[in-house]
């Protein structure tokens, strides 16, 4: 589906190139992370994709069609099949959500009438029902990375390319987006990202290309985003005071401990157990009850059904203010939650976290050109109308 054939970038005026001698191909459906620190080549990579730049040496090859040999007219109809998700958004800001993602399909010439039914069932894919006359400013963070997601999925595309998508969010918001793409690519979307988020790609064992310095310095199945020795941590700084609060605090742990071996095996509403953090493969596990994203072209049928394809968790809930005390480790995104309670009837005690690993992609099951309507066609056809 995507292939870097021994790809070398040198920009204008620079001695060292951006990306040397890269290699890889990554099939229909998968899930692959781009890692490595800044100035490594993530970018180029994505570029070369889209064809927004073209390799110095070597041939991306991409949805069958040899890139180098795509002139520049056909360009646009290419890029059709490939959606763009970046860190900073770029929604049109005086242009309502709808508008927004509309906005894509008008530019290809989509007729009114699909547009009217095709950008309602994507906003309610991504969990942003109800929010399609907001303005991208009176929506938070993540409903306007959702929002970016529903316009580069409105046009059913075969890959997403997200670069950075959650740079800007916070952690728990950046998890609601990472469990949204798990889901687009479940749906069999190929999906390849451009990140730093450690946590991430240890945590959701996908397939991981490192770079450093333009050079290809891994491709792992089921790999974690490896070496971060390198990465500079932020030390505690020592406060005035911190000796009494530290003694303090160890009080408090060990009055915490005889009530909790006196009272079972019950455990105190505590700050800490509402920080402990929530293992990111809980966060991503779909609820029981929960509608998996469906293929794109499933998803994006008339609603006939009557059931509605929205993710599991909708984004209103971070429309909501944090508590004001506890520095919300949100894992109410945790998707059972019975822990997360409003009117304190009950401590939000923690049970045993339950790791459910995420849908495993099935590559040759995946029959994505049927879903999406593209059957018949060989991975060499045209990509799109090209004339
Ligand atoms: N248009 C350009 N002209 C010249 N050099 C460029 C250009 N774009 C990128 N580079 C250089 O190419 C190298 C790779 O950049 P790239 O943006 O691909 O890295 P990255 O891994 O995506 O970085 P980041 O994580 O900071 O986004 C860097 O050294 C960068 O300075």
């Amino acid at each position: 589906m995507i292939r870097f054939e021994n790809v070398t970038k040198r920009y204008r005026g620079t001695s060292k190139p951006a990306l040397s001698d890269v290699d890889f191909e990554v099939q229909r459906g998968e899930f692959v992370f781009l890692v490595g620190a800044s100035g490594s080549g993530k970018s180029s990579c994505l570029r070369l994709i889209l064809r927004e730049d073209s390799p110095s040496e070597g041939r991306v090859v991409v949805l069958g069609r040899d890139l180098r040999t795509l002139s520049n007219r056909k360009v646009p109809y290419f890029r059709r099949h490939i959606g763009s998700v970046f860190q900073d958004f770029r929604l049109l800001p005086n242009k309502t959500v709808f508008q927004n993602v509309a906005f894509t399909l008008q530019v290809i010439g989509a007729s009114r009438a699909f547009i009217q039914q095709a950008v309602p069932e994507v906003l309610a894919l991504v969990g942003l029902e109800g929010k399609q006359k907001r303005l991208p400013h009176e929506l938070s963070g993540g409903e306007q990375q959702r929002v970016a997601i529903a316009r580069a999925l409105v046009n059913r595309p075969q890959i997403l390319l997200a670069d950075e998508p959650t740079g800007n969010l916070d952690p728990a918001t950046s998890v609601d987006i990472m469990q949204l793409l798990a889901r687009i690519n479940a749906g069999g979307t190929t999906v390849v990202m451009a990140t730093h988020e450690a946590a991430f790609v240890d945590q959701m064992q996908r397939r991981v290309i490192e770079l450093s310095g333009g050079v290809m310095m891994r491709d792992e199945r089921h790999g974690g985003y490896g070496d971060i020795s390198a990465i500079p941590t932020l030390m505690p700084v020592e406060e005035k005071g911190a000796a009494a609060v530290a003694a303090l605090t160890a009080v408090l742990e060990l009055q915490r401990e005889i009530i909790g071996t006196a009272g079972g095996d019950a455990t105190p509403p505590t700050q800490d157990a509402a920080e402990r953090p929530v293992p990111l493969t809980d966060l991503l596990a779909a609820p029981a009850d929960a509608t998996p994203f469906p293929a794109p072209a499933a998803s994006l049928a008339p609603a006939a059904s009557g059931e509605p394809a929205t993710p599991a968790e909708p984004a209103e809930r971070h429309a909501a203010p944090a508590a004001p005390v506890v520095p919300a480790p949100q894992p109410q995104a945790v998707a059972s939650a019975p822990e997360t309670t409003t009117d304190g009837a009950e401590p939000p005690t923690r049970t045993n976290p339950v790791t459910i690993e995420l849908p495993p992609v099935e590559l040759d099951e995946l029959g994505l050109a049927d879903r999406l309507g593209l059957g018949g066609r060989s991975a060499d056809d045209e990509v799109g109308p090209t004339s």
